[in-house]
């Protein structure tokens, strides 16, 4: 579905990224892993679109998307969520999913066009995928932190991705609402699509990753399943001194 090949990205004189090769398959969730400014969100900036790598290709489903827009790799059926939050604080969790639904249907997006009733229910379809239902009339203002990161998954999630990226989605949420997001994560990837997730949080990545892949300055160190990437002598030397 998602396919990194030979992907290298250079600012001025530094390689951030170096001939990184990677695959996210229907239905598997691929953890990326590594330590601080190993190029993880660089990587997922460049699968999304955001940014344009020096070398190598990107593609979709088989299609060559390296010099696609991150809009027409969202209309392709790619979505990603981002490090830091991007909910309108002043705006409902319910208006936050619709403006989302609204966004990913036809262009010319107008955030002033009224939202029919099927929107009003996938809004709160969305907000049970999540685990927040009844929660539409809320200010996003008022969300816990774990609150927010879900409803930020299911904004990601109103454009029916074929391909999700999620750039440290439980960053900052307490350990209980850690492990519902990683339930959600998981049923995203059982319904089909492909996940890609930056994560800090080891225990979980292991736990539900199908394979990983770990970056280390800009190199990819391995890939393999959780257990192989663990007992990978580079990786634990990457990682020395911390558990995996
Ligand atoms: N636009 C940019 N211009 C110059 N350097 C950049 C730019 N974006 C990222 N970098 C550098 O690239 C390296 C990788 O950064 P990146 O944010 O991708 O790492 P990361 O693995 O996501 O880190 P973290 O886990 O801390 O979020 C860092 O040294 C960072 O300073």
């Amino acid at each position: 579905m998602i396919e990194a090949n030979h992907v290298g990205w250079k600012v001025g004189g530094a390689r951030i990224l170096e001939d990184v090769s990677l695959t996210v398959g229907a239905g598997e969730l691929l953890g990326i892993i590594g330590p601080n400014g190993a190029g993880k969100s660089s990587l997922v900036n460049i699968l999304s679109g955001v940014i344009r790598p020096s070398s190598g290709r990107i593609t979709l489903q088989d299609r060559d998307v390296t010099r696609a827009s991150a809009t027409r790799r969202a209309r392709l059926g790619l979505s990603r969520s981002f490090q830091t939050s991007a909910l309108f604080d002043g705006l409902s969790a319910g208006e936050n999913v619709r403006l989302a639904i609204q966004a990913s249907g036809p262009a010319p997006f107008s955030p002033f066009r009224r939202a029919g009733a099927a929107s009003g229910a996938r809004t709160e379809d969305l907000l049970e995928r999540v685990r927040m239902p009844g929660r539409a009339t809320t200010l996003a203002r008022d969300l816990s932190h774990g609150d927010r990161r879900k409803l930020e998954l299911a904004m990601a999630l109103a454009s029916e991705p074929k391909a999700l990226l999620l750039d440290e989605p439980m960053a900052g949420v307490s350990a209980e609402d850690v492990d519902g997001l990683a339930e959600i994560i998981g049923e995203v990837r059982d319904s089909g699509v492909a996940v890609a997730m930056v994560e800090h949080h080891m225990h979980v990545v292991l736990g539900l990753a199908d394979r990983v892949a770990v970056l280390h300055h800009g190199q990819l160190l391995a890939t393999g399943s959780p257990s192989e990437v663990t007992r990978d002598e580079l990786v634990q030397q990457a990682y020395l001194g911390e558990a995996l």
